[in-house]
């Protein structure tokens, strides 16, 4: 059976800010945890679970990625007002991969039913097939009729045959998942190996409609053809489900996964990629998958989990600390700790400001 745990944001080794003059707050002090009156936002959300890298034959260990993202997510400093949720993590527990998706699945649902964009934090690749069956029940009926862009930042298609669902079947059964709801499945990818996937999984690949560029193609100087693939599905889309496998980047950017890339795609693409996502306001679910911290270095592959994370739960434009100067002029009882929270940015007196 899977369980799950309460949100918690650990702050172990937190700098001393404690004779700083100005704002300090740091995303500890702005998550809330999800409940029944939440609305709009982002939340994060952990789904704690490597049964699909062991079903895979992969290095175990991606279990414990949620809980080593969030160590540092929680220390970053936060610039503007903001409305971000705790809504815990889905843990698999016995080896139950299936019952964990579900649960997982009807958490990303909920967040979903309020307006708030899950940023869920992995976990093998499995999780995927979680948050497109999550979207899935939020749609219900309306998922034959809504286009959703899935866009995938991996070395690998995860489009494998096999007799149970893992960390490499997750895209194939949501292909079979969107067949039998009468849904397009609409998969573009970023940074496939040709040395990390077989003919097969071309081949499927092709069958599905899969578009995707090759890591080597994945260069700043073809960044103009990169983008251009983008926008063209972007603004066909309805919504967008973007997921980030860590495994996608360099190994020595992210040494932390169970198939670290002799190649990989450079951060800065990978980052400029995203946020021409996130300025169509389209971006409805993300998750970040792969983190095994078993084997990662001085936190390394946590830390850039972790920088993902807060430009898809956080990142805005403006200049840090305009907004915190802003709501420590109006509330008087926030202090340079951080308490109470800076006010959200669905709050009126934010938009006083
Ligand atoms: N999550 C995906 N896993 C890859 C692993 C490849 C490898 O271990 O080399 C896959 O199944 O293709
Ligand atoms: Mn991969
Ligand atoms: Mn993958």
């Amino acid at each position: 059976m899977p369980n799950e745990r309460e949100g918690h944001s650990g702050t172990a080794g937190l700098p001393a800010d404690s004779g700083e003059d100005g704002p300090v707050f740091r995303v500890k002090d702005v998550l809330q945890p999800f409940d029944s009156t939440s609305q709009g936002g982002s939340a994060i959300l952990g789904f704690g679970s490597d049964e699909g890298v062991r079903r895979n034959g992969g290095r175990v260990g991606a279990a414990g990625g949620p809980g080593a993202i969030r160590n540092i997510f929680a220390r970053l400093p936060v610039h503007r007002p903001a409305t971000l949720y705790d809504a815990g993590d889905i843990l698999c527990a016995d080896g139950d991969l299936e019952a964990a998706q579900s649960l997982y699945a009807d958490r990303v649902a909920a967040l979903l039913e309020r307006n708030i964009r899950p940023v869920a934090l992995g976990g093998g690749h499995e999780i995927a097939y979680g948050s497109f069956l999550g979207l899935a029940r939020h749609l219900g009926d309306r998922l034959a009729s809504t286009n959703v862009l899935i866009v995938n930042f991996d070395a690998h298609f995860d489009l494998r045959l096999a007799s149970k669902p893992n960390s490499g079947t997750p895209f194939r059964e949501i292909a079979e998942l969107c067949a039998a709801r009468g849904a397009t499945f609409s998969y573009l990818c970023f940074g496939i190996s040709e040395l990390g996937n077989t003919s097969a999984l071309f081949n499927r690949a092709k069958a599905l409609g899969v578009e995707y560029r090759l890591d080597e193609e994945m260069r700043s100087s073809n960044f103009d053809s990169l983008r251009s693939t983008l926008l063209k599905r972007l603004e066909g889309a309805d919504m967008v489900y973007l997921s980030i496998d860590l495994d996608v980047l360099p190994a020595a950017v992210a040494p932390g996964v169970s198939a670290p890339a002799a190649r990989g795609v450079a951060l800065e693409i990978l980052e400029d990629l995203v946020d021409e996502i996130l300025r169509t306001g389209k971006l409805t679910l993300a998750d970040i998958a792969e983190l095994n911290p078993v084997f990662d270095r001085d936190d390394q592959t946590a830390r850039v989990a972790a920088r993902l994370a807060y430009r898809l739960a956080l990142a805005s434009r403006s200049e840090p600390g305009e907004g915190c100067t802003a709501t420590r002029r109006r509330s008087s009882s926030c202090d340079r700790h951080g308490h109470p929270p800076m006010p959200s940015d669905g709050d009126e007196e934010k938009k006083a400001i």
